[in-house]
């Protein structure tokens, strides 16, 4: 079946009107660019035809070039002129670029984000944006991959005229006959040279943008290939430029980190299709106000977002001075976001002023949706949904943030465990943009599809998943944080793992981020697991010995690292005291081979355990593909996007190479690398670890 075409419609004022239709964003899949060679060469054929208007259907321009057809594309004597309305993005934008003039609508949306796809525009962007906007615009539009509102775009020339979505085809028109008849210029973008610097100016601009581009991330190559693309059609000329973009663009189609990222821009979109739930046709329901219990720096941060995006907030504490520190922390968000640009001082006020703070649960009755957020302590939390459960409406949503305590247990001294859910956010709430989504069997289809919605709304991804400690994306991860210690006892530099693991691509290492979270909550989640998954913990004693002496983290200035007002963190040369400690009351034997670990050995070590818990996960239906795991593990964990995810990334390796190393580590080491069965399974089939198995449980 054909994805997508071109229709033509020739008005009585000879103008050709081709229209892009490709549902849902009008991609410029083959189909649709063979169509648009053919229309728009009858279009130049034709006698009756005087000028072209390239527009896409349903108040969409063009999301780009397909994403999904990349292995395998398209000086005219007639003008033509691009009518942009909704997004003009990616190819989509470089084809407008080849017309002869734009007309878009204010909240048209254009850019090149290609390099968020690991590649750089193909179809002439690298040499056309900076001739059209300046060369500071185009690479701060190409690296950020930031597109333009409408209006910008006019004021850097992207665009040459704004105007209504009513007006958008007409004007278009009569700016094509405009260039027929000489009354504006037939401008061809390629050409232009006004907007471009002088070349000792190219030079040190191009050169910034490469310190900046290596600055944002050492580990990408092609960034500085987008620059040198550029550098070479502005010194040597457009065709060569042209040339160069066709030859480097094929090369980074095919490299690994396009594949990854080309990966998790399908697996972002698919987190919220829930098989089993999405079939069944259920709306969500309005949510209007959303109630929080507690005021910490979670329930702080949830309150931040919600209010971001307008959704109307109660916030309880326990007493004045609490609901003050808790409304206090909400401000010091929202400004930090007007400090950077991204909320305007009037908007402040309006987000604040969505903001309640209360001390009991009177206006509770209002709420949609509530979140309760205080303590990892069971008891309070059974005794604050049993609350709830009297205050709330019978429909209202009851969902806990906890990180790691089964709902069955939290919803205990309940009767309505069917409106029960997790809603897991991550810390910083308001910044990070996973939202884990817990349902137990008990929840009904319709609190999930309403909290899909919710996250919808504060714009954050979310991922469903089932119930059990430390749910999916924490779950996870926590062998992770056990292989780090226990690599320590056993004899390896604690600064050493977290450079090998910022290396690797992770925004911290293990023990920078025990600093960030606090002893206090690391040994509340450590004995969550340990009780849930005795046989794959190892039970290190260096935390314990550290808070003996009172070093608690980051918040008490000591922790792994010794931290300075501007929370600059350096290592602490006594740490050696804790460490020795720690390793004399481990008692272990000493293997002489693991102090002499390579870097990737390091890497391998620490995450592989990772990839056997997440076979887990899927074996055992709480989470329901891996593609999921992918996007928790980027959002929810900062893995690298551009590995494509931990399972992703696993596959790259093979499951039979995971797990001989699993194997072998464990035969000396136990069950914290026992490769499970899930591996084991795919390592003797040679299958990859995101084919689904047929028997795998379904908790969802
Ligand atoms: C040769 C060229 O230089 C190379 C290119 O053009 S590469 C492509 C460059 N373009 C892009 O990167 C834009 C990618 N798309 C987007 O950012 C967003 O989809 C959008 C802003 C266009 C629309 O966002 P939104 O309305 O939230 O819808 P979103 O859920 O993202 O997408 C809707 C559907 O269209 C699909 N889609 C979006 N853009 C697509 C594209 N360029 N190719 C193929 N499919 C695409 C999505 O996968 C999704 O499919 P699904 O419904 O099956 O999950």
């Amino acid at each position: 079946m054909a994805r997508g075409s071109t229709s033509v419609e020739v008005r009585r004022d000879g103008v050709a009107v081709i229209t892009v239709s490709n549902p849902p964003v009008n991609a410029l899949s083959l189909d649709v660019i063979a169509s648009l060679q053919r229309d728009y060469g009858e279009a130049l054929r034709r006698s009756d035809v005087k000028a072209i208007v390239l527009t896409g259907a349903k108040g969409r321009f063009s999301g780009g070039f397909d994403i999904n057809a990349f292995d395998k594309k398209p000086n005219a004597p007639k003008p033509s002129v691009a009518a942009i309305d909704g997004v003009a993005l990616g190819g989509g934008l470089e084809l407008a670029m080849v017309c002869h003039a734009r007309v878009s609508t204010s909240s048209a949306q254009l850019g090149l984000p290609e390099l968020q796809l690991g590649i750089i525009p193909g179809l002439g962007g690298t040499q056309r944006l900076p001739r059209l906007v300046g060369l500071p615009k185009a690479l701060e539009m190409l690296l950020m991959s930031k597109p333009l509102k409408g209006v910008e775009a006019h004021k850097f020339g992207l665009v040459d005229a704004v105007v209504s979505a009513d007006e958008l085809i007409s004007t278009a028109c009569s700016w094509a006959l405009e260039i027929v008849e000489d009354k504006r210029p037939w401008f061809r973008s390629l050409h232009r040279t006004d907007r471009l610097p002088a070349l000792e100016e190219t030079k040190k601009i191009l050169n910034f943008a490469r310190v900046q581009a290596q600055k944002q991330s050492a580990s990408l190559q092609h960034p500085l290939v987008c620059i040198d693309v550029i550098e070479e059609g502005i010194i040597s000329g457009p065709r060569a430029g042209l040339m160069k973009e066709t030859l480097c663009g094929k090369m980074l189609e095919m490299s690994q980190i396009s594949k990854s990222l080309r990966h998790v821009f399908f697996a972002q979109r698919a987190t919220s299709k829930i098989p089993n739930i999405s079939i069944l046709g259920l709306t969500p329901r309005r949510i209007h106000k959303v109630a929080i219990v507690g005021g910490g720096l979670m329930g702080s941060g949830i309150a931040t977002a919600l209010i971001s995006n307008n959704l109307l907030v109660i916030l309880k504490e326990v007493n004045e001075q609490f609901l003050d520190a808790g409304i206090s922390r909400v401000k010091a968000n929202l400004q930090s976001l007007v400090k950077r640009g991204q909320m305007t001082k009037e908007d402040y006020e309006n987000k604040l002023s969505l903001l309640s703070g209360v001390l009991d649960y009177e206006q509770f009755r209002e709420a949609d949706v509530v979140i309760e957020a205080v303590i990892e302590d069971l008891s309070l939390k059974q005794k604050i949904f049993a609350d709830l459960e009297k205050y709330c409406h019978s429909n209202c949503i009851l969902a806990t943030n906890t990180s790691t305590i089964d709902l069955h247990l939290i919803g205990q001294k309940t009767s309505c465990q069917d409106r029960i859910a997790g809603a897991h956010f991550f810390s910083p709430a308001h910044a990070m943009p996973l939202l884990e989504i817990i349902r137990t069997h008990r929840t009904s289809s319709q609190v999930v599809i309403d909290l899909l919605n919710v996250a919808k709304q504060i714009r954050k991804t979310p991922i469903v998943v089932g119930n059990c400690t430390g749910f999916a994306v924490n779950r996870m991860f926590f062998p992770f944080t056990q292989v780090a210690y226990f690599l320590v006892d056993y004899g390896l530099d604690v600064y050493h793992i977290d450079h090998v693991i910022t290396k690797f691509g992770m925004p911290m290492g293990p023990f920078r981020l025990a600093d960030l979270v606090g002893f206090g909550v690391a040994i509340a989640s450590r004995k969550q697991y340990l009780q849930s998954y005795p046989e794959r913990c190892y039970k290190s004693m260096l935390i314990q010995i550290m808070l003996e002496e009172n070093r608690t983290g980051e918040s008490s200035r000591k922790g792994f690292y010794l931290y300075d007002d501007k929370r600059k963190a350096s290592p602490d040369p006594e740490m050696n005291k804790y460490i020795e400690k720690s390793r004399s009351m481990a008692s272990i034997v000493q293997d002489p081979k693991l102090p002499k670990l390579t870097d990737d050995e390091i890497v391998e070590m620490m995450l592989f355990p990772v990839v056997n818990e997440a076979c887990r996960l899927l074996d055992e239906g709480v989470a329901m593909k891996a593609s999921d795991l992918d996007v928790a593990s980027i959002m929810g964990r900062g893995f690298p996007s551009y590995r494509g995810g931990v399972m992703f990334w696993a596959d790259s390796f093979g499951a039979k190479y995971i797990y001989d190393r699993l194997k072998d580590w464990s035969k000396y080491h136990g069950g914290i690398f026992e490769p499970y069965e899930y591996l084991s399974t795919r390592a003797r089939q040679g299958l990859s670890l995101a084919a689904m198995a047929d028997g795998a449980m379904s908790r969802l």
